[in-house]
C-alpha cells in the first residue's frame, strides 16, 4: 500500500486523491482525540494520530486530517490540520483555513453538541460534514471542505519533498 487516508470520509479522501494523483486507501483508525476536538492542539494531535495509524497499518505515505474548533479571545473558530507521516518517522504537519463561527452554530457547541450535527440541523443535510462543509456553508459556498484539506494536503506533501 502506497498511499492512505486515516479516514472514510469522501470530502477527505477526494482532497487526498486530487493532489497524489494515484489512488488512495482509506483505512479506518482511531483519531485518539475526541469526537470533536476543541482547540487546536487536539484537532492537530488528531491529524498526526490517523497519519502515523496509516503508517503502522502498512502505508509507505499515510495522510491523517481533521477538523476541529478553537477559541480564540472568546470565538469559536472552525480550524482543521493535517499530518503526513512515512515508514522513516518522518512527520509533517499543516494547519488550514480558520473562520470564525457565528454564534448560532458556536453556542451549541459549546454545550457540548459535535459540529457535524450543528451543521446538518442548521442545513437539514445529514451529510454535509462529507460534502461542503461548515466552510462550505459559511463562505456561500465560494470554498468547499474537499478543497480546503486539497489546500492542507498541498501543504504537506510540498513540505515532505522540500525535506527528504
Ligand atoms: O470520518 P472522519 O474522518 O472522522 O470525519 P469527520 O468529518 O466526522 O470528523 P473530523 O474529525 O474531521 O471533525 C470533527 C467533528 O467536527 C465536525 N466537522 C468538522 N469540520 C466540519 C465541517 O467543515 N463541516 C461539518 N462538520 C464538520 C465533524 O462532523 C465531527 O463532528
Amino acid at each position: 500500500m502506497k498511499y492512505a487516508i486515516g479516514s472514510a470520509n469522501p470530502a477527505k479522501v477526494k482532497a487526498v486523491e486530487q493532489m497524489i494523483k494515484e489512488p488512495v486507501q482509506p483505512l479506518d483508525v482511531p483519531s485518539g482525540v475526541s469526537p470533536q476536538p476543541l482547540s487546536d492542539e487536539e484537532t492537530r494531535l488528531g491529524a498526526v494520530n490517523r497519519a502515523k495509524a496509516c503508517v503502522e497499518k502498512g502505508a509507505e505515505l499515510g495522510f491523517g486530517l481533521e477538523g476541529g474548533v478553537t477559541d480564540m479571545e472568546g470565538t469559536l473558530y472552525l480550524c482543521n490540520w493535517g499530518a503526513l507521516a512515512d515508514q522513516d518517522g518522518h512527520l509533517v504537519v499543516a494547519s488550514g483555513a480558520k473562520i470564525p463561527l457565528p454564534d448560532e452554530i458556536a453556542a451549541p457547541i459549546r454545550k457540548g453538541s459535535e459540529l457535524g450535527e450543528v451543521m446538518t440541523s442548521f442545513t437539514s443535510d445529514k451529510d454535509i460534514r462529507k460534502k461542503a462543509g461548515a466552510i462550505g456553508v459559511l463562505t456561500n459556498g465560494e470554498l468547499a471542505r474537499d478543497e480546503m484539506f486539497m489546500h492542507i494536503v498541498k501543504l504537506l506533501y510540498g513540505q515532505y519533498k522540500f525535506q527528504k
